[in-house]
């Protein structure tokens, strides 16, 4: 798939630029750039590849740079061909309380990376969402939304042979940085009882596989842009705990934290008014940008009466995982001693 080409993964140090790395190190890609802020997470990397990949950690290259500022990312899209956009502020709580910080880093950040992709001529660049963009009621998903508009918009504007533009929208992912699973991992590991906000709450898993695999199949199939999403099945936060619980064996509890700033009970994958117009491609929906132009007196009587009426795709009306299937998937992390991530 990249064979010779350049790939460059801003917030390349994360979770997700780590899956990546790791899945395309060792094929006939010629070059992966991480691009990111944190010169220590980039050492930590570089000897973490050093170590366990010491033929093929040249292929690895790492630029410091911040999305939010054009001038210092610019220079390490040189020579890219394809782009996967991961930098962002995601955690909801924190965004809640310095929104200019989302709006700097996940709207004007990702439009910088727009604007040096185009410069660059690169091919392809995909732009990691979330969930949290769809009927956003937090700072962290009202920032995504407009991410997704921007990227959508800047992309009507390209011409043949200018870069193609896709986004996906994720779910949660298993046991990334600073999220749920590690946070009662290690309660349980300090003999602590595990802290629920709301037992009834629901959230889509997703692993990193699924993750990675999401953005290849968005990078295979997209055209300009488009907008996926992966089918996922979804767990109550109780359920999740219990199966905590039982895999470590623990007789440890849960007490009732209460939700914290920004929350939704329930997430929304794919909205009524995008499922409308929406593909199923069997294990993904594909939902094609609205490429009607601005002259809206052309649609007025021909406008989609049957818009909204649906069902939202949401993390309540998915496929619900049992306890036993939750500690099925929990047993595919590496943090209890899987090999998927
Ligand atoms: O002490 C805690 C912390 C969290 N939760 C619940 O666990 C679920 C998941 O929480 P968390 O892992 O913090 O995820 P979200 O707030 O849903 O956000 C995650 O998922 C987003 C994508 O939807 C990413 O952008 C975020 O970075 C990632 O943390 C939520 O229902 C929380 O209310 C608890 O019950 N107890």
């Amino acid at each position: 798939m990249f064979e010779g080409k350049v790939l460059l993964i801003t917030g390349g140090t994360g979770s997700f630029g780590n899956a990546v790395v790791k899945r395309f190190l060792n094929t006939s890609i010629k070059e992966i750039r991480i691009l990111s802020r944190d010169e220590k997470k980039q050492d930590d990397m570089r000897h973490l590849y050093q170590s366990k990949y010491p033929e093929l950690v040249d292929k690895l290259k790492f630029y410091i740079g911040d999305v939010r500022d054009y001038n210092s990312i610019v220079g390490a899209f040189r020579g890219v061909d394809y782009v996967f956009h991961a930098a962002a502020l995601k955690q909801v709580p924190s965004c809640e309380f310095y929104p200019m910080e989302a709006v700097k880093t996940n709207i004007q950040g990702s439009d910088n990376v727009i604007t040096a992709s185009i410069e660059n001529r690169i091919k392809k660049a995909i732009f990691l969402s979330t969930d949290k963009a769809a009927y956003p009621i937090n700072s962290m998903g009202m920032s995504k939304a407009l991410m997704e508009k921007n990227v959508i918009a800047r992309s009507r504007q390209m011409l043949e042979g200018d870069p193609i533009f896709c986004i996906t929208r994720y779910g949660n992912v298993m046991a990334s940085r600073g999220s749920v699973i590690p946070l009662f991992n290690e309660q349980i590991n300090e003999g602590k009882d595990l802290t629920i906000t709301n037992p009834d709450m629901t959230r889509f898993m997703m692993t990193l596989d699924d993750a990675v695999d999401l953005v290849l199949y968005a990078f295979e199939h997209g055209s300009q842009g488009d907008l996926f999403v992966q089918k996922a099945p979804a767990v109550t936060i109780k359920t999740l705990a219990k199966a905590i619980l039982k895999l470590k064996k623990s007789e440890l509890s849960y007490k009732i934290i209460g939700t914290r700033h920004g929350e939704k009970l329930y997430e929304v994958l794919v909205t009524s008014e995008e499922l409308a117009r929406s593909a199923d491609l069997g294990g993904f929906y594909k939902v094609s940008a609205d490429n009607r132009d601005l002259n809206y007196d052309n649609y007025f009587t021909i406008g989609n009466v049957e818009l909204g009426k649906g069902e939202s795709y949401t993390s309540h009306n998915t496929i619900r995982l049992n306890l036993d299937e939750m500690v099925n998937l929990l047993k595919k992390l590496e943090m209890f001693n899987g090999e998927e991530i």
